[in-house]
């Protein structure tokens, strides 16, 4: 039996990071599901483990809830999990496409942040209703009126019908479910049409292969179908059809505007874009959907072993995670001072970040990351070997003949900052410091709005990490990105003892290089042990020193104290020496610690 569309609603929630998204999709599961207290603890939270397991991949889990309102009709309610980082805003926006409407959750004791800005400014593009939810009522810091008045302000939306919760205590969540049926467009579609699905995510599942979440936008899809990906251009056989609620449970098929998962026998998520269309074979489609988009990696950074041995395992667990997320890249790269490696591509730097502590903690693997870089695009001469041309440039040790390079552009974002008006001083000198353009400043009740574009290379490294210590954590920082603008920019090489450091080196503006020269051999100064003969530390840009410290010499005779005596102790103390020196990178002949290679980027003031 299909099902009558009018009883459909598909929804997200959007939510600030904390202001409860999660236990609100707990309690409308709990509420619908009839599920008792203790069976939602275990049942929910084991599904929370299987998501902190698979990480980040598991983006839009959906759950399918039954809920017989006032009406007396039971609908059948999706509800999709959107992830809430910047960096995965082309997920954002399919997971978004396949809904018709969303709950805004706003904390009644924190108001609107950047954050819950950008997805809203989303899902009013995809023409959503938005119904605010202002939840934890039960805080005694609560102003429901004042978020009201808020939500209204900044975001221009009708918030006096908004509704009250709390999540935690369980209060005003049926009202949000008849909020759901009664405000929340049903979808359309036509059953009669040929088969139009939405690819909105995909993971791998170590028992069912790839799992893909669609979202059926005309035509119907069952077991058994021969399938055809219209981007992707490859073909597959249907063998399971179903929903979560949140467990799997199998159906005979999915309907126009159901969203549901299949199963393909597929072997690798890289096959199953998100923003493809699905069609059948016979019959199919003839016109994709629109929005899809390829997602390039924008952050790039060496992924090295600190013990050379590991090179395999990282190999290994690298390859692994790949096979879940197939919006990570990564290729072989071999550095002098690191030895073999990898170079990866990521999405932003919170999606580096994942990875690289999944391959710390679940892999155990102790790692020394290189400067995160962005992708540079360079317009080349010709030269006598090689014709004119364009090259994106994602690691600085590739940087070709200054000779050749016409123009070198970079990525540019626009940043919205939001924070109490107490720390903007500071956040507008961080932001000019890193050659930020000033586009907009608001005020809105205490809180100030500051709209900036920055050069994304300002931004990769610590900018986030300095927003937050100079506000105390209160400010908010959401990001787009805005294309490639021409800036002046060079590559500075670290010397140490007169040698080039590859994995040191970095491209930076020239009117801030001399300082970032400065401040690097500053730190190294101290981070770089003392050896038995001076070494001097240098920045230059090509053959230009602009910037220079220097290590004295230091003879440390350990076995000075020995007076010639006992030769065993001699011995052993040579060999204690030889061990403090494990965690050091030889170079040339100086010793580099391991942690010196980050450290010394770290900007800090300058
Ligand atoms: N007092 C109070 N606390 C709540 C309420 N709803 C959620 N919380 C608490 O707020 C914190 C964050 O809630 P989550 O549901 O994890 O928030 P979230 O938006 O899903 O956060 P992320 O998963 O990190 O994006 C938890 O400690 C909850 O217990 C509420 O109605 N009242």
């Amino acid at each position: 039996m299909s099902t009558d569309l009018s009883t459909i609603r598909n929804f997200s929630i959007i939510a600030h990071i904390d202001h409860g998204k999660s236990t609100l999709a707990d309690r409308l599961i709990q509420v619908t599901g009839g599920l008792t207290d203790r069976e939602m603890s275990e049942q929910v939270l084991d599904n929370m483990d299987i998501e902190r397991e698979r990480g980040i991949t598991i983006k839009a889990q959906t759950v399918r809830l039954n809920y017989t309102a006032q009406d007396g009709i039971t609908y059948q309610l999706n509800l999709m999990d959107t992830p809430g980082h910047v960096d995965f805003a082309y997920e954002v926006s399919r997971s978004l496409a396949a809904c018709e409407g969303a709950l805004l959750v706003v904390d009644a004791a924190q108001g609107v942040e950047a954050q819950t800005l950008a997805n809203v400014y989303q899902s009013i593009e995809h023409d959503h209703e938005i119904v605010p939810v202002i939840n934890k009522i039960d805080l005694p810091a609560a102003e429901p009126e004042k978020v009201k008045t808020e939500i209204e302000d900044i975001i221009g939306i009708d918030a006096q019908d908004a509704v009250l919760t709390s999540a935690k205590s369980g209060i005003g969540i049926e009202e949000v479910l008849e909020a759901v049926v009664r405000r929340i467009p049903a979808p359309t579609g036509d059953r009669a049409k040929p088969l139009q699905a939405l690819l909105v995510d995909s993971w791998y599942d170590p028992y069912l292969g790839v799992v893909i979440l669609v979202r059926v936008m005309d035509g119907v899809m069952k077991k058994g179908d021969q399938i055809r990906f219209m981007q992707g251009g490859t073909q597959h056989l249907v063998d399971r059809v179903g929903c979560m609620r949140p467990k799997i449970e199998q159906l005979p098929e999915l309907g126009p505007g159901e969203i549901g998962f299949i199963t393909a026998q597929i072997k690798e998520v890289e096959q199953a874009k998100v923003g493809d269309t699905i069609t059948t074979v016979k019959g199919g489609a003839t016109q994709a959907l629109p929005g899809y988009k390829e997602v390039q990696p924008v952050v790039f950074c060496g992924l090295f072993p600190v013990d050379a041995a590991d090179f395999e395992k990282l190999r290994e667990s690298i390859g692994k995670l790949r096979l879940n997320d197939a919006s990570f890249s990564f290729e072989m790269e071999s550095s002098a001072a690191l030895g073999f490696g990898f170079r990866c591509g990521f999405l932003g730097l919170l999606h580096l970040e994942i990875i690289q502590e999944r391959l710390s903690r679940e892999y155990d693997l102790d790692l020394i990351t290189t400067a995160p870089s962005v992708v540079y695009r360079l317009q080349l001469s010709a030269s006598r070997t090689d014709d004119a041309r364009e090259l994106y440039l994602h690691n600085p040790a590739d940087y070709p003949d200054v000779n050749r390079i016409e123009s070198i552009e970079e990525p540019w974002i626009k940043a919205v900052i939001y924070t109490p008006d107490e720390y903007l001083g500071p956040i507008l000198k961080l932001c000019q410091d890193r050659r930020g353009v000033q586009r907009d400043l608001t005020y809105v009740g205490g809180r100030a709005q500051v709209t900036y574009e920055l050069p994304l290379n300002e931004v990769v490294f610590d900018f986030y990490d300095r927003l937050k210590s100079i506000s105390r954590g209160y400010a908010s920082f959401d990001y787009e990105q805005i294309g490639l603008r021409e800036g002046d920019l060079v590559k500075m090489n670290i010397l140490v003892n007169n040698e080039p450091v590859d994995a040191l080196s970095l491209i930076v503006h020239r009117n801030v290089a001399e300082a970032r020269g400065r401040g690097m051999c500053e730190r190294l100064k101290d981070l770089i042990p003392r050896h038995l003969f001076k070494i001097p530390i240098q920045a230059a840009i090509g053959g230009k020193v602009i910037a220079r410290e220097t290590i004295a010499a230091l003879r440390k005779d350990v076995t000075a104290k020995c007076y010639g005596g006992d030769i065993t102790r001699k011995k052993k103390l040579l060999e204690k020496q030889k061990k403090g020196k494990a965690r050091m990178r030889e170079y040339g002949n100086v010793s580099i610690p391991q942690e010196a290679f980050i450290a010394a980027l770290r900007m800090g003031e300058e």
